[in-house]
């Protein structure tokens, strides 16, 4: 679950995220070539805004909007899901509108409640996610590494480098 009970942890590095950003960017672009290409990404704030730009550059996508939502006010816990700013009009109407032509792009699902709320925003737009945990994971169209739902994911921009004590001094016995 997307809370304390989430015990295991996934530590992505930048380096990690950039590589694993592309390998998202590398399969949009498939999906791009089938369906006609991507006019403008939408991405979530605010972790959708580190791979949105790493998309974007890939993909060559110049047109760039957010929504804004936040529903984890505190670490690992998971309060009110508030949408603090919608779709703007202009991208909200591209190819008839409902999201055709939209790219939304989120860091990750986890129990798929932000994603629930901007589909249903968008509701013809391409998803795609770097990370998935399995409540999310049939919300997405795309995305590139599946965690399990008791993991909970550290993203470079919330983590810096410490001391690690020898393994010998915590080591038991
Ligand atoms: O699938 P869910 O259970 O809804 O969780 C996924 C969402 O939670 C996190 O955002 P958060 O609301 O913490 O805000 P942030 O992006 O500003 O960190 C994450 O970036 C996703 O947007
Ligand atoms: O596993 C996670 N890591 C970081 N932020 C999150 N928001 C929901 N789940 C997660
Ligand atoms: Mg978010």
């Amino acid at each position: 679950m997307a809370d304390a009970r989430a015990d295991k942890a996934f530590p992505v590095s930048w380096d990690q995220f950039h590589r694993d950003a592309r390998a998202l960017a590398w399969r949009l672009a498939g999906e791009a070539r089938a369906t006609g290409g991507f006019d403008a990404i939408v991405a979530i704030t605010r972790g959708g805004l580190v791979p949105a730009a790493i998309v974007a550059r890939e993909l060559d996508i110049r047109l760039i909007e957010t929504v804004c939502v936040a529903s984890y006010h505190d670490y690992k816990t998971q309060g009110g899901l508030q949408v603090l700013k919608g779709v703007e009009e202009r991208v909200a109407k591209i190819r008839g509108g409902e999201g055709a032509g939209v790219l939304i792009v989120d860091d990750l699902v986890d129990t798929g409640g932000t994603a629930r709320v901007v589909r249903a925003m968008l509701p013809k737009a391409h998803f795609a996610t770097v990370y998935a945990k399995p409540m999310g994971r049939p919300l997405v169209d795309t995305f590139v590494t599946e965690v399990s739902q008791d993991t909970w994911i550290y993203f470079p921009w919330d983590m810096g480098l410490s001391f690690q004590p020898p393994i010998r001094e915590g080591a038991p016995g």
